[in-house]
């Protein structure tokens, strides 16, 4: 979790923001629902003013009829009641199926912008938040934000109104009894202050703490055979276990927190409403107050005890709307880096060659100390391919990803047929470049949506092509086909049926740049021969950028990079590297020699074992 510092107010007082300023700032995702919300209002006051207007027509009966014994009467006045408090039922009918509707579209609206936004950052914020944090920001912090802003703000408004006409009422019935419980309004103030101030600090923590055990929960169920396998069980259990308690402990503060300033709020009206009770009764029997103004007082002055009552969880739900705001904001407020630029341009697929050049490229992540790749000058001419080799951990992948813009170069650049990569649309870049990473990531849909991911206008007869090339053939024998769903993450597969599917997915289309990471590790030998074959054929027609690690698939290429130390310190064809660069040699010679030879179509032996089967 990078940033923790919004949940420390004085980290907020330091940096002079106000604690809803996030939550204000959301303020436009109400705008749509404004006649709604107007609606709401106006039913919510009609509903609290019937309500207020019983306790008045009690009033009338019992210094009226009742005290005249005129039963006329005490029937006309009973039924205006009774319609009174048929009036307040149906109007917070109205109210709650306004309310829901309203709020729910707006958390929908909400939840659609942050899913957007999270697309749109680079894959450098995804590599540095867990992604639990991100899954509980998504759901659990939008639901919180959505509850306050239908039903906290809305109490907030109407318990304000309630007490102010309520409080207004009782000095008209009894000005000094009536000041005495508007100044009960300011024990209640200092209280609500103080609570305010400490739950923030302790839902900032929960919510957070609420992501991290969202994460271990994802992490046990995406490692699930890893941990199984290695009998890890019960370790990560008690992983669990401990931010699980992590969570109740603080969860358990908070509700105690709640529970001591709940009982203190509910004290004030009731101190209160004793002591008018009894100053009550004393001035009724000087005659100073009738007996049914006493009643209607005392009515009037328990319709206070809710709405100070609630005071106490509309601030809870405030505190937390506030603090969800402020997760959501910061990921809101996080730009992608990786945009279009003003005047990006669309480049047709038939107008690219696909000459592909880096000039000095640097690229180092965020926050490391030193660059992982530097100076890197490299041209690979249209319809070449060139392997790259180097000791793992070198920069290999991150050099890969730098085409497809997933990372940006933070020196030099990268060109296509001259053009800056960052001058590309993204759109159009990434329909030019087709991608295999060396994790073949499917996702819990069909054969087909997942192989038309990046063509989704590909026709079948493409679709066929892709897959015989990547040897993929059997998705059609699949129960039901590319209409076959496949698990998450693509675990009702096998490792090796994933990879040919990605690798399919990779060269569907045609694609003018081809940038595949070790593409056929985990192939059988049988079924790696057939599919470098296909593969070959792609190759002749397609600029392509590979990862190798064995040297049975540098049979591929034409030429080969040397990469070591985030440098290019090598480049040449396989047999001119092995003769002059002891650096490949001694690379090559770590490898099991499996197979594989020379950058040309014809099998050729090395010396090194690097024969193309
Ligand atoms: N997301 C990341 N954030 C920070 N550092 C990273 C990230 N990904 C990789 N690195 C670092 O960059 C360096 C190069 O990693 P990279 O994955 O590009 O190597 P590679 O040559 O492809 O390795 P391998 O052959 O094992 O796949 C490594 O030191 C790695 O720790």
């Amino acid at each position: 979790m990078p940033v923790e510092s919004d949940g420390d107010p004085a980290a907020r007082a330091a940096s002079g923001t106000h604690p809803v300023h996030n939550l204000w700032r959301l303020r436009r995702y109400l705008r749509p629902y404004a006649a709604e919300f107007a609606w709401l209002l106006v039913a919510g006051l009609a509903g609290t003013a019937a309500g207020i207007a019983v306790p008045l027509v009690v009033q009338r009966v019992v210094d009226g009829p009742i005290a005249r014994h005129e039963p006329a009467g005490l029937l006309q006045l009973g039924g205006l009641a009774l319609l009174l408090g048929v009036a307040e039922a149906v109007l917070i009918f109205v109210r709650r199926w306004v309310q829901s509707s309203s709020a729910v579209g707006m958390e929908a609206t909400l939840r659609a912008d942050v899913y957007a936004h999270l697309q749109r950052l680079p894959a450098s914020f995804h590599d540095r938040w867990q992604s639990g944090q991100l899954l509980s920001r998504i759901t659990s912090d939008l639901s919180v934000i959505r509850r306050f802003l239908s039903f906290g703000v809305f109490f907030l408004v109407l318990n304000l109104a309630t007490y102010v006409v309520v409080v207004l009422l009782l000095i008209r019935l009894h000005a000094a009894l009536g000041l005495l419980v508007a100044a009960s309004a300011v024990p209640l103030l200092l209280i609500a202050r103080r609570f305010g101030r400490h739950y923030h600090t302790a839902s900032r923590r929960m919510q957070d703490q609420q992501g991290d055990v969202a994460t271990l929960v994802e992490e046990t169920a995406q490692g699930l055979r890893t941990m199984k396998a290695y009998g890890r069980g019960p370790e990560l259990a008690a992983r669990f276990t401990a931010g699980a308690r992590t969570l109740h402990d603080t969860g358990i503060g908070k509700g105690r927190l709640l529970a001591n300033t709940a009982a203190l709020l509910d004290l004030v009206p009731n101190v209160t409403l004793g002591v008018v009770l009894v100053a009550g009764a004393a001035a009724a029997a000087r005659g100073v107050l009738t007996i049914g103004e006493l009643v209607a007082f005392a009515s009037l002055q328990l319709m206070l005890i809710w709405p100070v009552q609630s005071l106490g969880w509309i601030i809870a739900n405030g505190q937390e709307a506030a603090t969800a705001a402020d997760r959501i904001q910061e990921v809101l407020d996080t730009p992608p880096q990786i945009v279009d630029a003003p005047e990006a341009l669309t480049l047709p697929r038939d107008a690219v060659r696909g000459r592909l050049r880096f000039e000095r490229v640097s690229f180092c992540y965020p926050d490391a100390a030193a660059p992982v790749l530097s100076e890197i000058d490299l041209t690979i001419e249209p319809g070449e391919t060139l392997a790259l080799v180097g000791a793992t951990g070198c920069g290999k992948s991150t050099l890969l990803s730098l085409v497809p813009r997933m990372h940006e170069v933070t020196g030099g650049r990268i060109t296509v047929d001259g053009h800056d990569l960052r001058d590309l649309r993204l759109a159009s870049l990434r329909r030019l470049v087709g991608v295999a990473f060396e994790e073949p990531t499917l996702f819990s849909m069909s054969v087909r949506e997942n192989l038309t991911l990046g063509r989704p206008d590909a026709d079948d007869d493409e679709i066929r092509a892709a897959l015989a090339l990547a040897q993929a053939d059997f998705a059609y024998d699949l129960p039901w086909g590319l209409a076959t769903r496949v698990g998450e993450q693509g675990l009702s597969l096998s490792g090796g049926q994933r990879q040919r599917l990605a690798l399919a997915r990779a060269v569907l289309g045609r694609p003018a740049l081809l940038v595949l990471d070790d593409p056929l590790s985990a192939l059988d030998v049988h079924t790696e021969a057939l599919v470098e074959a296909a593969l070959r054929q792609v190759l002749r027609t397609t600029t392509a950028l590979l990862v190798v690690h064995r040297p049975s698939t540098i049979s591929l290429a034409d030429r080969v990079a040397l990469l070591d130390g985030g440098r290019i310190v090598a480049v040449g064809r396989h047999s001119q590297l092995l003769a002059t660069v002891p650096a490949y040699r001694a690379l090559l010679a770590a490898e099991p020699p499996t197979g594989g030879g020379e950058g040309s179509n014809s099998p050729t032996s090395d010396g090194w074992g690097l024969v193309r089967s």
